[in-house]
């Protein structure tokens, strides 16, 4: 597996404040990487470091197998980001701020900066004035900016920030097609699980400046995931015989309710068994341990929101 960016042992310390403390993870090549933690974790503090907008106190960041350290120049080349807003004039057409920004990269030419606006959808609009776009063209228009070199990999602060719901959507779906069509690979932080879960194939969850999980996000492990099932029936002892002599099943009751902790794929058969078995079925409700609830129980409050 290709690896684009590789964190090895990264801190940082401000007077005499350590604030991260000893990060290790890689990005893999084409892949959307969520860096999720609340306010105040160390997510800006490592991005500025990710390009290079901050000195590493020690460790190292190596970017397609560059190390920052030794070959800035070498390594950041690979970097795109959107750290603080783009720079952007209003007055001026989404086309004329690329051309103007183009014009300090060597070799960019208008068949790029075209590609670019394609990439993030924004061939309608290119003409009007960035003072008439919505925050979420605007962030659109940076990534465009952002891409015009090239990059391998794409690093974007906290990009669903302020932007309404419609807006996440837009941008989510902009990224992935990225990270699938141009094999970027991109790097999005949040402090909010719920905007960045849907476009992530890994969630790295910081708090205190450490690193606490990598998750992956995929549905086949929703699938593989394990639930708790609240089943209600007609007949609770036969229901009982049934899963536990049966089908090996641990089942308490409360309330009434029958609970039970199985793989979410099993829950058809458990069904059809109730059914082959002339049980009643009135209801069955499934918990599942979500990646939201994981990050709850990891960050253990509720700060984030
Ligand atoms: N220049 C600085 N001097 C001293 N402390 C700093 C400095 N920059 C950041 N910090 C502290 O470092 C910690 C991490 O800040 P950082 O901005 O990286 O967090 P964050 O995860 O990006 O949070 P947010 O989502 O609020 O931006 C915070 O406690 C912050 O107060």
């Amino acid at each position: 597996m290709d690896i684009s960016m590789e964190l090895q042992n990264v801190h940082k310390t401000i007077g005499k404040k350590e604030i991260i403390k000893g990060l290790n993870f890689s990005i893999r090549s084409g892949e959307v990487f969520g860096f999720l933690g609340p306010n105040g974790a160390g997510k800006t503090t490592t991005i500025r470091m990710m390009v290079g907008l901050m000195k590493i106190t020690s460790g190292d960041i190596k970017i397609n197998g560059i190390s920052i350290k030794d070959d800035f120049k070498g390594a950041i080349q690979h970097v795109g980001a959107i750290v603080e807003n783009p720079e952007m004039y209003p007055f001026m057409s989404g086309w004329k701020n690329l051309k103007h920004y183009a014009r300090m990269i060597p070799g960019i030419t208008d068949e790029r900066i075209k590609e670019v606006i394609k990439l993030v959808g924004l061939e309608k609009a290119i003409h009007e004035k960035v003072g008439r776009y919505s925050l979420g063209m605007r962030q659109r228009i940076g990534i465009a900016q952002a891409l015009l070199h090239n990059p391998s990999i794409l690093i974007l602060d906290e990009p669903t920030n302020g932007l309404d719901p419609a807006g996440i959507r837009e941008i989510r779906q902009y990224i992935r097609n990225l990270a699938e069509q141009e094999k970027v690979s991109v790097i999005v932080s949040s402090h909010l699980l719920s905007e960045i879960e849907l476009m992530c194939d890994r969630i790295g969850i910081i708090k205190n400046g450490e690193l606490v999980t990598v998750e992956e996000v995929n549905e086949e492990q929703e699938n593989d995931q394990h639930v708790t099932v609240k089943l209600e029936v007609n007949d609770n002892a036969q229901a009982m015989t049934v899963l536990r002599d049966q089908l090996g099943l641990e089942v308490s009751e409360q309330q009434s309710i029958l609970m039970l902790q199985i793989e979410k794929n099993d829950v058809p058969n458990l069904v059809k068994r109730m059914v082959e078995e002339n049980i009643e079925v009135y209801e069955v409700a499934l918990e599942r341990s979500s990646l939201e609830d994981k990050f709850f129980e990891l960050i253990g409050e509720n700060t984030i929101a």
